[in-house]
């Protein structure tokens, strides 16, 4: 279970800046709130910068100048500059965090759109567990980058910058000195920031990897309790969480190193400087104001290089998550409709041939499932496909659904080829019982709807009565309005079944693939179900996975499938009559129908 390959597997190392120019797209579809968030970095960064230059003519000349009113004005005038900082501040906060959560709703959205769209073969290979991951752990991620760190990481730069030039303003030559200090501070900031994101997307990988295996375990937890596995599912989540943490743990302590050669460097500088400044101070070469300045501009400046090398440090870990929600966004179903489709009739008449067919499923590339087969069946025709387990009887329901491409030969319907039709048009086409249906946490009503959501409630109940299934569904505490529990957990198989079916009138298509459940129903579901199958075959085409007498004897044909080929067809009484695996498999299974 823990060795198959996964999604997160081939992840490759992202390039921070490469990755965050991604977000670019996202962020320019909110161009207002961009627009303001900038407005009002450039006001906040105004009255940060002039707070020093306040400083210091209040130092200056409010309290050495001759003037004893100058005083007020110059308190006033810091004052002023506070009331402005905090005004533009709360406006950038309020701009920037809504930007945060309106570019992850629209990543969300996008991404959660193209996993619809991507092709089943994409979920063989995944887990769902750590998709779910990708949509919320990843995406949360962004949130916080883009409403706070990119926030940051702006005004960091603008404030450097800006304390940059006031220092050389203020103080050519300590700005000089100042200016050794910086490529020391720079470099090791490089160099963690490296293993910092190597780290980082470790870390976030192993954390999918635990959520994945959670997932799995709670969404089949009658199995583990069945086995009494509990002990050990604790035990493989413990694990998981572990080496999560580990990883974590070495996250964590780079970044530690990290901070604290940043602040050892800034501030050792600036002691430096400060102590050159008061020499000149002492010898009149500066006045305390401009020195006061001075120093709060490289304060400014140094909070601003640490707080660069935090955000930076952030980016590298956001710059993990973001590559593999590209990663997704990248996938290419590898079915899709062709630029052209042709249009199909309101209602197909159910016409289906395979011509030739050759398949192998992605995942085992060199054993086909289907090999050489041909079948045409006529509109209307009921088909029955028989065969030892494995023999390709529900691939071939698979390949006409359009879920994979066969590699060889052609699928057409009413004489047009798969490939040239809209896949979810062809889907509209055509009713599936699947072999093991999928309820929904949701009502009976809605689980039925499912097959046409447009239907009115009549429509659906006269559905569930066709379907032999308005009996138990009244019998319900709430009728058709009960709650039937996550994937049906409160149904019997029978009963679910059935639900599947009704699901299948309501849709009414003029194409209905069954796939037969092998599970063993008790005599009166089985016949209930064999007579709401029987008027649902009515007046279309229909090819039914069958592993009961009843259905094989109803069929119009029975084609006999082993090792994904036919074998034989005909009618029961002839195939029985031919002897060999026909009559083989009936002995051993249609023998009491
Ligand atoms: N998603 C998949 N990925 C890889 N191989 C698959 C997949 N689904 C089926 N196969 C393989 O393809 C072959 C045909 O499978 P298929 O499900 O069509 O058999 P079947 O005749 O319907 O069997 P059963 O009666 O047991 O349902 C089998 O060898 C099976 O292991």
């Amino acid at each position: 279970m823990g060795t198959e390959s996964t999604a997160a597997d081939a992840t490759p190392r992202p390039r921070p800046w490469q990755t965050l120019a991604a977000l670019w797209p996202l962020l320019s579809e909110q161009r207002r709130l961009l627009a303001l968030w900038l407005g009002f970095l450039a006001l906040s960064s105004v009255a940060t910068l002039s707070l020093p230059v306040a400083v210091r003519y209040m130092i200056d000349r409010g309290f050495a100048g001759d003037d004893p009113s100058a005083i007020d004005r110059w308190f006033l005038g810091l004052f002023g500059v506070a009331a402005l900082l905090a005004v533009a501040t709360a406006g950038r906060f309020f701009a920037v965090s809504l930007l945060g959560e309106k570019v992850v709703a629209a990543l969300r959205r996008r991404l959660y759109d193209h996993l619809l769209a991507l092709d089943i073969a994409f979920y063989d290979r995944s887990r769902s567990g750590e998709l779910v991951s990708r949509l919320s752990a990843d995406s949360e991620q962004i949130r916080s980058m883009v409403g706070s760190s990119l926030s940051i990481a702006l005004r960091s730069v603008v404030t450097l910058l800006g304390s940059a030039v006031m220092l050389v303003a203020t103080s050519p030559r300590l700005a000089a000195m100042a200016m050794v200090g910086i490529p020391l501070v720079v470099l090791p900031i490089v160099l963690f920031g490296r293993r910092v994101q190597a780290v980082s997307q470790q870390s976030q990988e192993r954390i999918a990897e635990a959520n994945a295996r959670a997932a799995e375990t709670l969404s089949a937890m009658s199995t583990v309790r069945g086995f009494a596995r509990e002990r050990f599912e604790s035990q493989r989540f413990a694990e998981a969480v572990e080496r999560a943490l580990r990883t974590a743990r070495k996250r964590i302590r780079t970044q530690s190193l990290l901070t604290a050669s940043v602040i050892l460097l800034v501030f050792g500088a600036i002691t430096a400087v400060l102590w050159l400044g008061a020499k000149d101070v002492v010898a009149g070469r500066l006045s305390a104001g401009v020195l006061s300045q001075f120093v709060l501009y490289a304060v400014l400046g140094a909070g601003s290089v640490g707080a660069l090398s935090e955000v930076w440090a952030e980016v590298q870990r956001t710059a993990g998550g973001l590559a593999r929600i590209r990663q997704l966004l990248d996938e290419v179903p590898a079915v899709v409709a062709p630029p052209q489709p042709q249009a199909l009739p309101a209602r197909l008449r159910g016409a289906v041939s395979f011509r030739d067919v050759r398949f192998c499923y992605p995942s085992r590339p060199d054993q086909p499932a289907l090999d050489g087969f041909s079948l045409d069946i006529a509109e209307g025709e009921t088909v029955a496909l028989v065969g030892p387990s494995g023999a390709g009887k529900s691939t071939v329901l698979q390949l006409l659904l359009r879920l994979y491409d066969p590699q060889q030969g052609e699928l057409r319907i009413d004489g047009l080829p798969l490939v040239e039709i809209d896949p979810s048009a062809l889907r509209q086409q055509l009713a599936v019982v699947p072999q093991h249906p999928v309820i929904f946490a949701a009502s009976a009503r809605d689980n039925i709807r499912y097959g046409a959501l447009e239907a009115d409630d009549a429509a659906v109940e006269q559905a569930a009565r066709l379907a032999e299934a308005h009996g138990f569904l009244s019998a319900l505490p709430e009728g058709f309005d009960t709650w039937l529990g996550e994937r049906g957990a409160r149904l019997s198989g029978g009963q679910q079944q059935r639900i599947a079916i009704a699901r299948a009138v309501l849709k009414d298509a003029p194409v209905l693939l069954l796939d037969e459940a092998t599970s063993a129903l008790d005599a009166a579901s089985e016949q209930s179900i064999q007579q709401a199958l029987e008027r649902l075959v009515q007046g279309r085409t229909t090819i039914v996975v069958a592993h009961r007498l009843a259905t094989v004897r109803r069929a119009d044909r029975i084609v006999v499938m082993e090792h994904g080929r036919i074998v034989a067809q005909g009618r029961h009484e002839a195939l029985l009559a031919a002897g060999g695996l026909y009559a083989e498999l009936a002995r051993l299974q249609f023998v009491d129908g």
